[in-house]
């Protein structure tokens, strides 16, 4: 894979990313001026870079020639950069508000500057935290309808969509969900990493044919079906939120792909979060799966009705057969998604900080019943409101 010409491309370091936040016109040039690196993801570089006099912040935020969260041995295209600002933009236009506004991008240095969402908090954590987050599953139904819609062949013009398809090709990136969350944790490879007490299941679930059998189902549908423009990576530590806001960041995993890709990873992540919360406290995370669920549904259809371009739209039950497989498609992937989470390379701080130690080995274990049956069972759950039941069922022991 070729490593982007490096010869203008240089990491920046805090004093040189807030004199380019001053350069760009960002500040005035007289401040004295706050930087810090404030990255905790996997690939990237972010400088949060602030006036503490006027309290004013944008964000920096750079990708290195690699993976940061392994080093130089896994190098990494810097086009991700490209493919991150593009679809912010995409995004702001088509689901206004949910999305931080882009102020510049520069493709050689792998930049975006955006703006600072620093007052809001990160979704996985504020979950963490049990806070009532009351807007968060609208705003996400609601992200998801406007994005994947608007950017289907649904309401695209052909040669539009292909044009965006071209844009939005993302190998490395892509590469990337195809090894960590369809390929690896269904295997013994050294890239999983599990607590040896998990040892058992992961050998239970790596000699299950059927699941194997319907995850490559599912990989194939990730590999071919360039439905939409996905956001690729909607877990909830790619949103921000309050009380009354809601902000979706972090979309250099972007590319066409299939429909249900982007609500299995968002479902995917709230189960998770229920897995680490006590029964009593597991209500607001279906009532919010519910919701999500709903509102994609409503506005999708919506959409259908007002805007779509294809003759084919008003026959009697197409709309329906559609929603029906993005949902059986949105199980599916939640399922890979719970099982990659928990024994794959990248983990959730929502298992991995359950304490005491033992509790957090039950619920790893839940965690991947949950998966294989999610994947194996995802034919048989017809709507979001059963999904509860379905939860408790497929965890028991
Ligand atoms: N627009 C923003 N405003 C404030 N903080 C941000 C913003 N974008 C990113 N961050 C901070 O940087 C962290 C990493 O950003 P992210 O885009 O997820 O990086 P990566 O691509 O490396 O995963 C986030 O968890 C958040 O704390
Ligand atoms: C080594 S990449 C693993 C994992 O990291 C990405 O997440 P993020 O950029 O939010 O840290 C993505 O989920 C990848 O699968």
């Amino acid at each position: 894979m070729a490593i982007a010409n490096t010869s203008l491309y240089e990491p920046l370091i805090e004093s040189t990313a807030s004199a380019l936040a001053v350069r760009l016109g960002l500040f005035e040039d007289n401040l004295v001026l706050n930087c810090e690196e404030i990255g905790d993801g996997n690939l990237n570089l972010v400088f949060h870079i602030t006036d503490p006099k006027s309290g004013k912040g944008v964000i920096l935020k750079q990708a290195l020639p690699y993976a940061k969260v392994i080093g130089e041995s896994w190098p990494l295209t810097l086009d991700r950069a490209r493919i991150e600002s593009s679809a912010l933009v995409k995004q702001a236009e088509l689901a206004p508000g949910l999305v931080p506004e882009v102020y510049y991008t520069d493709q050689t240095l792998a930049i975006t500057v955006m703006e600072d969402l620093s007052h809001l908090q990160i979704a996985r954590k504020a979950l963490m935290d049990r806070k009532k987050l009351p807007l968060l599953a609208e705003h996400i139904g609601t992200f998801l309808a406007r994005t994947l819609f608007y950017t289907s062949d649904f309401a695209l013009k052909p040669h539009v969509k292909k044009r965006l398809v071209k844009q939005f090709t993302n190998p490395d990136l892509c590469k990337i969900t195809e090894d960590f969350v369809f390929t690896d944790p269904f295997f013994d490879f050294e890239s999983n990493d599990f607590e040896p007490e998990l040892r058992e299941a992961a050998e239970k679930l790596w000699e299950d044919t059927h699941v194997k059998l319907e995850v490559a189902k599912l990989k194939r549908k990730f590999l071919t079906e360039a439905e939409a423009l996905l956001h690729g990576d909607l877990h909830t530590g790619s949103i921000f939120v309050s009380e009354t806001e809601t902000k979706v960041i972090d979309p250099e995993f972007a590319f066409f792909g299939p429909i249900g890709f982007d609500p299995g990873q968002f479902i995917a992540n709230l189960l998770l979060n229920a897995l680490s919360r006590e029964e009593q406290d597991q209500d607001f995370i279906f009532e919010a799966i519910e919701k999500a669920w709903n509102t994609f549904e409503v506005e999708f259809s919506a959409a259908w009705k007002k805007d779509s371009l294809e003759r084919f739209s008003e026959v009697e039950g197409y709309l329906e057969h559609t929603l029906e497989q993005i949902f059986e498609d949105t199980i599916g992937f939640a399922g890979c998604e719970v099982i990659r989470r928990t024994i794959g390379l990248a983990h959730v701080a929502d298992l991995d900080t359950i304490e005491p130690y033992s509790r957090r080995i039950e619920s790893k274990i839940q965690a991947l019943e949950l998966g294989k049956k999610l994947i194996k069972n995802r034919l048989n759950i017809n709507e979001p409101g059963q999904l509860k039941r379905f939860f408790r069922h497929a965890i028991a022991r």
